[in-house]
C-alpha cells in the first residue's frame, strides 16, 4: 500500500485548539488540523511552517510533538506527526480551507473530524486541554 507522511500544527491558544475544514478533494468537508506532506529532504518541522505559511498566511514555531497517528485509509498508509504549535506572527487566514473554528475541550467533538484524527483529538482532550 502507498504510504504518506504528513505533519500537522495543533495550534493553541487561551484553551481552544483550531480546526479547519478541508475545502477540496476527497475529504473535502471533514475537519483537520492544518498541515500537509513532508517533502523529500525536508525535517518534519520546517515542511509544517512551510505548510502554515501556504495554507494560512501565518508563521508558526513547533513547540513539542503531541502524537504520531499511524493509520490505514482504504488507499493508502497515514503516518501523522502532530506537532503544538504557537503563533509568531499572522492572522491565520484561510487561503485553502473552507472554515475554521476555536475549539474548546466541551465542543471538540461537535466537528466532524477526518477518521485519523480521532486518536489525537482524544489525547488532547484528556491531556492537554482544561474545562475553563
Ligand atoms: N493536514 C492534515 N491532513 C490530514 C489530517 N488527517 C488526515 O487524515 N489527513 C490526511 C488528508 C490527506 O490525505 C493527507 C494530507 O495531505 P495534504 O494536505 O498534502 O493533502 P492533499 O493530498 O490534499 O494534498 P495535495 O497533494 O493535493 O497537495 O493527510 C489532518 O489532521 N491534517
Amino acid at each position: 500500500m502507498k504510504s504518506i507522511e504528513v505533519v500537522a500544527a495543533i495550534i493553541k491558544k487561551n484553551g481552544r485548539i483550531f480546526a479547519t475544514q478541508r475545502g477540496y478533494g476527497e475529504f473535502k468537508g471533514g475537519w483537520e488540523f492544518p498541515g500537509g506532506k513532508i517533502e523529500s529532504g525536508e525535517s518534519a518541522e520546517d515542511a509544517l511552517v512551510r505548510e502554515i505559511k501556504e495554507e494560512l498566511e501565518t508563521e508558526v514555531k513547533v513547540e513539542e510533538l503531541v502524537h504520531t497517528v499511524e493509520y490505514d485509509y482504504p488507499q493508502f498508509h497515514l503516518t501523522m506527526h502532530c506537532y503544538l504549535c504557537t503563533i509568531v506572527e499572522g492572522e491565520l487566514t484561510l487561503t485553502e480551507h473552507e472554515a475554521s473554528r476555536w475549539l474548546a475541550k466541551a465542543e471538540i467533538n461537535s466537528v466532524d473530524w477526518l477518521p485519523a484524527d480521532i486518536e489525537v483529538v482524544n489525547i488532547l482532550k484528556n491531556q492537554y486541554l482544561n474545562y475553563e
